[in-house]
């Protein structure tokens, strides 16, 4: 089936009218004195975190957001990607800081996305971020799972009373994407890998994520006929020829014979994942000027200086 088929939920067009929002916004931000600026930190060499890295870097560029990416070592310690995170949080700046993941296993994950201050925190991954999405407040969201609700409300689909089904229950994919359709008045079921019966509980769903790293782990008689299936995975496979790709978790080809929409990997929940972390880092940027203005009594960062 070609791509332009419209059972294909495509991630580019969602993307480019974000990444055009966000840009409005962070000219106008530079304008006024706080030009945007967002810094990656990665630990190590990961090939997953490369793609990511790379189109981050490619679309801030187009939103018209600094990007600065910090490479450290794979031996860098906590305390050292502590202190790092420190100066940021202190650097007037900065106005995101994103850790790629994973980092290395002597590195522990929690501890430092709690360094990161809540107020730069452009993933919403710090346990006090992570909360607002319990509560609702869902204009910060982890970028991943935001992305993959965006496309779902891209069929027109009414999420009140939905039946989603999520696969997976990762802290940074599934339970935020399950949080946020709670939000909408979605029914949700969570699956994992204890779960017994998977293909009994996708089966049921009108709507179904599926976060788990698995190739072709769902398969056509696992999809309801007419549901929308959102395939976050990402997943590098080698070519008998000794190329590779990158295919999701869902057998697309058997598919999206029966469902009516399906995003494509790649093209589908990528590319809007990037331009979420962009708009993230606007709505940082928001929140550091309103406590700047309410703390110095000014509009202009830059002027004051
Ligand atoms: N498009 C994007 O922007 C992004 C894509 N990804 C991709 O999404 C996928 C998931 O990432 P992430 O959430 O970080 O991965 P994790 O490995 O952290 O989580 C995988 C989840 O899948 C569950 N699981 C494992 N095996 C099964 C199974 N057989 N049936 C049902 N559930 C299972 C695990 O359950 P349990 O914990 O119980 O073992 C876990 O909750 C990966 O392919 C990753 O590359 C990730 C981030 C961003
Ligand atoms: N703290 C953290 N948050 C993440 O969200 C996170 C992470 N770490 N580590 C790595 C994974 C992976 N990930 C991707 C996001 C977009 C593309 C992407 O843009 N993909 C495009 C392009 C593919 C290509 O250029 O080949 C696509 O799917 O079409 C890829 C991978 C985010 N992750």
């Amino acid at each position: 089936m070609p791509l332009d088929d419209t059972r294909y939920l495509k991630g580019g067009p969602v993307a480019a009218r974000i990444i055009a929002e966000v840009r409005a916004a962070a000219e106008k931000a530079r304008e006024e004195g706080f030009p945007p600026k967002l810094v990656s930190i990665t630990v190590g060499d990961v090939d997953a975190v490369d793609v990511y890295v790379r189109n981050q870097r490619a679309k801030a560029g187009k939103a018209g957001i600094d990007f600065e990416e910090r490479r450290l070592p794979a031996e860098t310690t906590a305390g050292e990607l502590e202190a790092a995170i420190h100066g940021m949080n202190a650097d007037p700046r900065v106005t995101g800081i994103i850790i790629q993941r994973p980092v290395p296993v002597h590195i522990p994950i929690k501890a430092i996305q709690a360094a990161i201050h809540p107020l730069k925190d452009v993933e919403g991954m710090h346990p006090a971020s992570i909360g607002n999405i319990v509560y609702n407040q869902l204009d910060l969201a982890p970028c991943t799972a935001a992305a993959s609700v965006e496309l779902l409300k891209e069929t027109g689909m009414d999420l009140k009373g939905l039946e989603v089904v999520v696969v997976g229950h990762s802290e940074i994919v599934g339970k935020p994407i399950a949080f946020l359709l709670m939000s909408e008045g979605a029914t949700v079921t969570v699956c994992h890998h204890m779960t017994r019966s998977v293909a009994a509980h996708a089966r049921r769903a009108d709507a179904l994520f599926v976060a788990v790293g698995k190739p072709r782990l769902i398969k056509a008689d696992m999809v309801k006929p007419g549901a929308a299936v959102i395939d976050i995975g990402i997943n590098s496979e080698t070519l008998p020829d000794g190329s590779t790709r990158i295919v999701g978790d869902v057998d697309t080809d058997s598919v999206k014979e029966v469902a009516s929409w399906i995003t494509p990997v790649p093209g589908g929940v990528g590319p809007v994942t990037v331009s979420i972390l962009l708009r993230n880092t606007m709505v940082a940027l928001n929140r550091q000027r309103a406590l700047y203005e309410a703390t110095y009594g000014t509009s202009n960062r830059i002027a004051a200086e």
